[in-house]
């Protein structure tokens, strides 16, 4: 037997850890820490939406496996991502037995609320270790807590834990190895624990903290001044709307020089092929393909990273729910709960994460209404393309003395999204038939500086994702797109250059008849299709596609200038605002159905972003016409 088959039978018959606790609390950390993942974790609640496995073996050499499972404030679940914890740690799931021991990992700072799941999870008579997580941040608050004393009362083994330090899971490893084998347990059923009533449950915290904490609960902290500016009415509003126009404005200032070296770089690889090899289709495939298709993409990889890291630090430092709660009247006066705030914020990465981290909403038409909306809110796949018209489009220069005009335009195109989205929400729900709203209830973590281990894994990842989908999808299917550009060539006697006669000039012109009154030439209209897959295809498919409408040796890698030089302002201005509005992303639709259930509204969705991009570029198109553009 090999030494990997050794491991996996050693990991089939280990025994499964389920790490549960509220939101927030460290699990994702601590899990990462034992298994050496690298799953999401942020300073706000519900970051985690499902479960997720991996192994370990304790320094005694005994295999684990753990799961890492989506906060819950209790068993009794009220959203999806607190039923998926539930169903697990009962043993509820088809195919999976309940948890051969429980680790509830409570905030040591907040134990007031975090002990009443653990005396509730105690209920399922399960093996149990309670983990006091965050003591670090507990000691440095002056939160006493005497672990042996609380074991006593509890019943059960508690350790102190500090998820985001190396080493700080020690103790728990330990706990682990003196806990010998673990002889299965039925968990007792749901309807068995429900008998204690919620205020004695409290009761009981209160008498456990009493006897073994020196009861501190939080003295006015740090957080709590900045949250009296932050949050304060007037100040806290311009302050986040003065961080969102510096993080538009560094996307485009900071990533300059990088981007000019990737472009570079590219340039000269194209020149380099262009100049060794003889002419003939496969040059034409690496120059035009390649090159011209992924190169254009890859340039945007600066400015994403730069945006990622202004998100990731305002998501790891705390700041993410008080803008939630800073918005909530906005977003209430649209019908939405703020609630939503986290899965729309999420959707600026992604529609996909985004449409999944609605499970984390209660109410069943605000979950699907924040679903619909999400793709509205702008991408990062649609950054490139955005990127490269305004590049093209708007020249740079200073407006007022402080902004740069191609940083306001983008401002706007990421604000035009949003305000898109509030008035489809508005819309949606009433025609739902409006519903009273419920009161925000979000907790507001503690703020600390953003840790740079997670930082750079997060932006590392950004960039992993990034990479690979140009080196996967984009790559394949500007390969695609180049072929069917290519092929079948020009006839004898003709006037355009060959793509005009390709099988894709050949669709190109068929859907322009459809695009035309929009403003969208031919070319265009070849790089939608393929741009149904994924956005920043497109910026690929028009690489490919105008270096293939070159004449002569032309290498044109530099697609900016070649737009600038065909298209009239207006047609840049209506694609941008068709990249606003169109659902132009297979994969979100399909989990829309998934997430939702139903096909109907992933149709619907299609259909409706379909209908605002067609009529929104029509207006856009028409007008700066008119004006002249
Ligand atoms: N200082 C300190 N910070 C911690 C500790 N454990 C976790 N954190 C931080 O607390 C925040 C929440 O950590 P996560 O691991 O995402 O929490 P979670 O319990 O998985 O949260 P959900 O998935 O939302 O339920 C992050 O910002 C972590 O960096 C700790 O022991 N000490
Ligand atoms: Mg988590």
């Amino acid at each position: 037997m090999g030494v990997t088959e050794k491991v996996a039978q050693a990991v089939s018959r280990a025994p499964m850890i389920a790490l549960l606790g509220n939101p927030n609390c460290g699990k994702t950390a601590l899990f990462n820490r034992l298994t050496g993942a690298r799953q999401k974790v942020a300073n706000y609640a519900g970051v985690t939406i499902d479960r997720k496995e991996g192994h370990f073996t304790s320094p005694a050499g005994h295999a684990f496996k753990v799961l890492d499972l989506p906060g819950a404030y209790s068993l009794k679940a009220h959203t999806p991502d607190e039923e998926i914890t539930r169903d697990v740690v009962a043993g509820l799931r088809a195919g999976e037995t309940a948890p051969d021991l429980v680790v509830c990992v409570v905030d040591a700072t907040n134990l007031r609320l975090n002990l009443r799941l653990a005396l509730e999870v105690q209920r399922l008579g399960l093996p149990m270790i309670l983990c006091l997580n965050m003591v670090d941040v507990a000691r440095k608050r002056g939160i006493e807590i005497d672990a042996d004393r609380l074991a006593r009362e509890l019943g059960m083994t508690v350790v102190e834990t500090v998820a985001v330090q190396s080493g700080g899971e020690k103790s728990l490893l330990r706990a682990l190895d003196e806990l010998g084998p673990l002889a299965p347990v039925k968990a007792r059923p749901l309807a068995a624990i429900d008998t204690v009533s919620v205020e004695d449950t409290q009761r009981e915290v209160r008498r456990i903290l009493s006897v073994a904490t020196n009861n501190i609960q939080g003295s006015e902290t740090g957080t709590d001044k900045i949250d009296n500016v932050v949050l304060h009415p007037v100040v806290g509003p311009v302050i986040l709307a003065v961080l969102m126009f510096l993080i538009f404005q560094a996307v485009f200032s900071w990533a300059e020089a990088p981007m000019e070296l990737i472009e570079g770089t590219f340039g000269a690889i194209g020149e380099a092929v262009q100049g060794v090899m003889a002419e003939g289709v496969l040059r034409s495939l690496l120059v035009d393909g390649v090159i011209a298709g992924v190169g254009g993409v890859i340039v945007f990889l600066p400015q994403i990273l730069i945006l990622f890291f202004f998100i990731l630090v305002l998501e790891d430092c705390g700041y993410l729910p008080r803008a939630a709660f800073l918005l909530d009247r906005l977003m209430g006066g649209v019908g939405l709960s703020g609630r939503a705030f986290i899965p729309l914020l999420s959707s600026f990465a992604c529609a996909i994460p985004g449409v999944m981290a609605a499970r984390t909403i209660q109410n069943p038409r605000d979950r699907l209404v924040t679903i619909m909306i999400a793709p509205l809110m702008t991408c990062s796949a649609r950054l490139p393309v955005y990127a490269l018209l305004i590049a093209a489009f708007i020249p740079d220069r200073e407006v007022g003395g402080i902004f740069n005009l191609q940083g306001l335009v983008l401002f706007v195109l990421y604000f035009a999204g949003i305000i898109s989205a509030m008035i489809v929400a508005w819309v949606m729900k009433r025609t739902m038939g409006a519903k009273r709203r419920h009161a925000l209830m979000l907790e507001l973590p503690n703020y600390h500086v953003p840790n740079l281990r997670n930082l750079a894994i997060g932006l590392w990842e950004r960039a992993k994702i990034f990479l690979l989908r140009v080196g996967t999808l984009i790559l394949t299917l500007t390969i695609l797109l180049w072929a069917l550009s290519s092929f079948p060539g020009a006839p004898e006697g003709a006037i355009h250059p060959p793509i005009y006669y390709s099988v894709a000039g050949i669709i190109g012109r068929a859907l322009e008849f459809v695009f035309a009154p929009i403003g969208f030439n031919w070319q265009i209209c070849i790089a939608l299709v393929p741009g149904m897959a994924a956005r920043e295809v497109a910026v690929g498919a028009l690489g490919t596609v105008y270096a293939l409408s070159q004449t002569g040796d032309e290498v044109a890698t530099a697609l900016a200038p070649l737009l600038a030089s065909t298209w009239s302002m207006a047609t840049a201005l209506s694609l941008l605002t068709w990249y606003v509005y169109a659902p132009q992303c297979l994969a979100t639709l399909s989990v829309v159905k998934r997430e939702t259930g139903h096909t109907r509204y992933a149709l619907m969705m299609a259909g409706y972003m379909f209908g605002l991009a067609y009529a929104a570029s029509f207006i856009v198109y028409q007008t700066a016409r008119l004006l002249g553009a």
